[in-house]
């Protein structure tokens, strides 16, 4: 069979986006990191499924895989582009739409300036929630490295997030650091990385390094787990914008209990067809 999909990308995040609503497929994990491949397959960080909701209050189920095959809880620019691709597909007449997700139901809302606005349900930050080892929850926490101790946040936005303050994200150890982390035993279910500049209350700038993946162009729910990291320690302020690789997030959050609000953008790059 030939399998409908396509190609898109969130600040050059970017995904192989199937509709599992109008088709019928199993996708196997070792499939998935074939044609995440950039040299021999489409290439992608991650693979996004829409699927029909279990739930009868959701519209869709979202789910989402690394470029390693992984199956993951979620994936914030893949959210925006989920919701571009449910609506040019007709797949919806909402605006607004509900997503079941594995890290939790998210909104999604399309805005008058072309932009994709995602309720990303509020950050979880009980260390046995992220999942995270440590004695008792705090602002940061202190990790032993091959490279020395580290100080970082530990955030869930649905999938675990550490979070660590740089001086400057262009010399920051994101390649030898972030790998280090990412499988660091303090964190069981691995993790993603995140390497923090404050350029102002309301200005940041992020590079992520993405379990799963490695260094992405940008990272949604990283910039969240930032933002939310960089509120909490009084450094930056709600509304935020954070520039990634990529471009430009804006992160809003009132506090502990309330929603990350993300906005940014969402594009089409292609559609195509591979033989499953
Ligand atoms: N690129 C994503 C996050 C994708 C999942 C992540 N690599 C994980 O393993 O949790 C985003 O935009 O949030």
């Amino acid at each position: 069979m030939l399998l409908r999909f396509w190609k898109m990308h969130g600040l050059g995040n970017d995904f192989m986006v199937v509709d599992l609503v109008t088709q019928r497929a199993r996708l196997p994990a070792q499939k998935i990191s074939e044609w995440a491949n950039r040299h021999t397959g489409i290439g992608f960080d991650q693979l996004l499924l829409v699927e029909p909701p279990t739930h009868p209050d959701m519209d869709f189920r979202y789910r989402i895989f690394n470029a390693d095959g992984s199956e993951v809880e979620n994936c914030g620019n893949g959210a925006r582009c989920f919701a571009r691709f449910v609506v040019d597909n007709q797949l919806t007449a909402k605006r607004d739409i509900r997503v079941e997700t594995a890290g939790g139901p998210m909104l999604l809302s399309l805005t008058d300036d072309a932009r994709v606005r995602v309720d990303m349900g509020p950050p979880r930050l009980a260390p046995a929630e992220i999942p995270f080892h440590a004695e008792m929850q705090s602002l940061s926490y202190e990790v032993e490295t091959e490279q020395g101790t580290v100080s970082l946040s530990a955030i869930s936005m649905g999938n675990p997030h550490a979070v660590v303050m740089v001086d400057s994200v262009d010399t920051a150890p994101v390649t030898t650091l972030g790998p280090l982390l990412e499988r660091h035993h303090r964190f069981p279910r691995r993790v993603n990385v995140g390497f923090l500049e404050v350029l102002s209350t309301r200005h940041a700038r992020l590079r992520v390094f993405e379990r799963g993946v490695g260094e992405t162009r940008a990272c949604g729910t990283g910039a969240c787990a930032a933002a939310v990291a960089g509120i909490q320690q009084g450094v930056l302020e709600s509304p935020v914008n954070i520039d990634l690789p990529g471009g430009q997030l804006t992160l809003e959050w009132a506090g502990e209990g309330h929603s990350v609000i993300m906005t940014g953008p969402a594009e089409r790059v292609f559609e195509g067809r591979i033989p499953l």
